[in-house]
């Protein structure tokens, strides 16, 4: 691990489609073993921000560095072998398959054959086969799924396919685990047991979230990095976040106009 503890580092990041800036100098740091919360209004540039540290997008400018290594042009599909997993604002599962088959799927590069073996059916496939399903149903159990594991993923719940998503990710056993809105669609219950799940996953994955639910949020983070038009106006932790007039005017508009206008309608 590198000495400063960063896990992963954003420097400069400049991002711009047409002549839209989305993302403008963000420069930020997961800290190993933390849980840390990006958020920021709608079209701030938090996804963005995720398909850039995956390699969906390509910076203008800027730098990233992970585990003190520069990941100089990542690629989505070597991200688990960084030791990066993600999951999706959508729930990007294979509808017509399994909850097993799906999470095997995103455990695939850990099989040593690949493609051809698995096409020769050679005893190695089968062995690798074999080793992929036990290691995706560890995971179905440690997120209290697995009776659902034979069931095919357009019948399940919503809740339960989320976790499925979850599952997908985990399967990798990455070092950070980037989520994209992971309450989004949940059920009240449904976020405290999820927040229960992601506080267990840390210190051993470090985790970087996108969420618009406020009390996930500010319940679950260590610390948050508050995004507004592109920029990173905040950073701290929830308390600090929560009383920075900054994210307040971001989220609220500005609360001077407002109390003025309030005073005003009662005048
Ligand atoms: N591929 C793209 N091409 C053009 N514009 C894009 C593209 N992706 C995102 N944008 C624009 O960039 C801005 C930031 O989008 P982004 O999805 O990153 O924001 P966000 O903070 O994740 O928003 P939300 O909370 O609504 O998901 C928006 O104005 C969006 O319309």
């Amino acid at each position: 691990m590198a000495e400063d503890q960063a896990l992963l580092r954003t420097e400069g990041l400049c991002v711009s489609f047409g002549g839209l800036e989305v993302l403008r100098q963000v420069s930020l740091e997961v800290r190993a073993g933390c849980v840390l919360g990006v958020i920021g209004p709608n079209g701030a540039g938090k996804t963005t921000l995720f398909n850039t540290i995956c390699g969906f997008v390509r910076p203008d400018a800027g730098r990233l560095t992970f585990d003190g290594a520069e990941l100089a042009r990542p690629r989505p599909e070597r991200l688990t072998r960084h030791g990066i997993a993600r999951t999706l604002q959508g729930l990007g599962l294979f509808t017509g398959l399994t909850a097993l088959e799906n999470v095997v799927a995103g455990a695939t590069h850990r099989s040593r054959t690949g493609l051809a073996g698995a096409l020769l059916a050679s005893p190695w496939a089968d062995r690798d086969e074999r080793a992929l399903a036990s290691a995706a149903m560890e995971v179905l159990r440690q997120l209290g799924i697995d009776g659902d594991a034979h069931r095919v993923c357009a019948g399940l719940p919503y809740g339960v396919r989320k976790r499925v998503a979850l599952a997908r990710a985990l399967v990798s056993r990455p070092r950070l685990l980037l989520l994209d809105e992971p309450a989004a669609g949940l059920s009240e219950a449904e976020i405290g047991e999820l927040a229960e799940t992601v506080r267990g996953l840390a210190p051993a994955t470090t985790v970087m979230l996108v969420e618009h639910h406020m009390d996930f949020v500010m319940n679950l983070c260590d610390e948050l990095v508050v995004l507004d038009f592109g920029e990173v106006i905040a950073r701290g932790t929830p308390a600090e976040v929560r009383s920075d007039p900054q994210v307040q005017r971001a989220y609220l508009g500005d609360p001077v106009a407002a109390v003025a206008e309030e005073d005003g309608a009662h005048a």
